[in-house]
């Protein structure tokens, strides 16, 4: 569904250049829910803003769905915001007006003529998302996490292929944030949506059976749920970055370059280096701080 490969993307001000981007790869299948983690600045909602044609990237190449983000023209560009994308932000105002219904809320976007037809479809949404016997109140009536389903009934009204929630459920409660959560799964997996989360919350972003990393504006690691179809316990290598559900691997692109973790370089003295010793020993690469040469 989406290809990133080498995407870069350089934010020009008045007499800085930021590269939020820096030559990152990513696949994510059609289908497939998974989420993107990263510390703040670390490029996730740059990234994001790629994916869902509101910027565009200023080197490598973006597909979705088959289409090449970068050939379209602009009026092409807004039709595929309106179609094929939907969007769930963090912040309530960017997807919610107050004083309307919650009904009226969902018709918004909806690029249906036919009234009747708007409304028999907002209501279908509300109840999909779990509303149905909050179809008439204002959305000022309604809890956080009631709001956060009417956003995400809005993100569905113009039937998207691609879901892209930004800290869907930054502003919720532990116990909302698994109902939207929930939904979101059941959305994936009944409607066969394609859906990326971005978070900056591990605990968050494990409820995906993959979670990628980002750092610096590349992907650094990966994180795939154990014993499911991708890997099993079995299968996870003995010295990997392991917990209780995920097993983490380091992402290697095509000419071989991987990340180190940071905690891993300082536990061998080489955090500041600028080279390391890289040495294969039988089946292993090991790697040893520079001045390690015996
Ligand atoms: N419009 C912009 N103009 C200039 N620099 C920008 C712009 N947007 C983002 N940046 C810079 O690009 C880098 C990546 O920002 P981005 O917002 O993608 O990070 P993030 O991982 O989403 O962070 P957060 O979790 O805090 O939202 C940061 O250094 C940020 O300051």
């Amino acid at each position: 569904m989406i290809t990133c490969e080498n995407l870069v993307k350089i934010y020009k001000t008045a007499d800085i250049e930021v590269m939020a981007l820096q030559g990152l790869n990513l696949q994510v299948e059609q289908g497939e829910m998974m989420a993107i983690i990263g510390n703040s600045g670390s490029g996730k909602s740059t990234l994001l803003n790629m994916l869902g044609g509101l910027d565009r990237p200023s080197a490598g190449r973006l597909t979705i769905g088959g289409i090449d983000m970068q050939k379209l023209t602009d009026k092409e560009l807004t039709r595929y915001k309106r179609e094929t994308v939907g969007f769930i932000w963090q912040n309530k105002a960017r997807n919610l007006i107050p004083y309307l219904t919650a009904r009226e809320n969902v018709e918004i976007p909806m690029l249906l003529h036919d009234r009747k037809k708007k409304r028999e479809r907002a209501i279908e949404l509300l109840e999909a998302v779990g509303l149905g016997h909050r179809i008439n109140n204002r959305l000022e009536q309604l809890s956080g996490g009631e709001q956060q389903r009417v956003a995400i009934a809005i993100s569905l009204a113009n039937r998207p292929k691609l879901l892209l929630a930004d800290e869907p459920t930054g502003a919720l409660d532990t116990r909302t944030s698994a109902q939207v959560m929930g939904l979101l799964r059941k959305l994936n997996a009944d409607l066969g949506l394609t859906i990326v989360i971005v978070t900056h919350d591990l605990d968050l972003a494990k409820q995906v059976k993959r979670v990628v990393a980002i750092r610096d504006g590349r992907t650094s690691s990966e994180m795939i749920r154990r014993q499911d179809e991708y890997t099993t316990a079995e299968s996870a290598p003995a010295d990997g970055e392991a917990d209780d559900t995920h097993v983490e691997y380091a992402v290697m692109d095509r000419a071989g370059r991987i990340q180190v973790p940071e905690h891993y370089l300082e536990a061998v003295g080489a955090k500041n280096a600028d080279k390391v010793l890289l040495r294969l020993e039988d089946d292993k690469i090991v790697l040893l701080p520079a001045d390690n040469v015996k």
